[in-house]
């Protein structure tokens, strides 16, 4: 289910944050208005993240009909926007701040609308301001409270992703662009 992606050979260890949240606690997120985890973005993912093992971030996301490219499937952007989410708080585990530079994803079963998905990132290694990410997400079959659970052996594997998050200052990086958008740019 992977395709190419150049990994080097002579990543560095990816090492946890002595103040990176434990096992299971859910992350606060990048914002409430963020499209991926927010819960105030009306039309956003509403991802819920957590804390994995070692640097891992765990995710769950039912599919909404909003969700929909084919008809009753997934649209494959929704499906990336949701690794992209979760591999890009990989990064926070080890302490640091990072934006998307590349993301690839394989997309290797039609999801359907209305299931939920889990999703498991982690970090393969880090070379200088760049963390290198994989993910994988299920299919889970709801829980007795109809709240998704980790899948297991159960869960039906549907997608596959890697990613190159690069490091950054949010000041800067934010301040640049607000001070773009000041000088014209117009935020639709
Ligand atoms: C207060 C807290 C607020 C929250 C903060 C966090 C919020 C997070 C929200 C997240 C929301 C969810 C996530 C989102 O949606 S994040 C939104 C989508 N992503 C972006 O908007 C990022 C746009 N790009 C940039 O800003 C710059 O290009 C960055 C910062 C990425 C690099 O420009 P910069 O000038 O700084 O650095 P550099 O060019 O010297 O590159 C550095 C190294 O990286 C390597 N490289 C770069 N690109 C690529 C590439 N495509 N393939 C392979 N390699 C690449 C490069 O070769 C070099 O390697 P090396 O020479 O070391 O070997």
């Amino acid at each position: 289910m992977t395709a190419f992606f150049p990994v080097p050979a002579d990543l560095d260890p990816a090492d946890r944050a002595a103040a990176a949240p434990a096992p299971g606690q859910r992350l606060p997120g990048h914002g409430r208005d963020c499209y991926g985890c927010g819960p105030d973005a009306p039309h956003g993912l509403h991802l819920e993240l957590f804390a994995g093992d070692g640097v891992a971030v765990t995710a769950r996301m039912r599919v909404r009909p909003r969700f929909e490219g084919g008809p009753g499937t997934i649209h494959g952007g929704v499906l990336a926007s949701a690794f992209d989410e979760v591999m890009g708080h990989v990064p926070t585990m080890c302490g640091r701040f990072c934006v998307t530079g590349h993301l690839q994803v394989d997309f290797a079963a039609p999801v359907p609308l209305g299931v939920d998905l889990y999703l498991r990132a982690t970090a393969l290694g880090v070379q200088r301001r760049k963390v290198f990410t994989e993910a994988h997400a299920w299919i889970v079959e709801p829980g007795p409270d109809g709240i998704a659970v980790e899948p297991g052996a159960s869960g039906i594997p549907v997608a596959a992703a890697h990613g190159l998050f690069v490091q950054i200052d949010p000041a800067s990086h934010y301040g640049a662009v607000a001070a773009g958008r000041r000088s014209g740019a117009q935020k639709s």
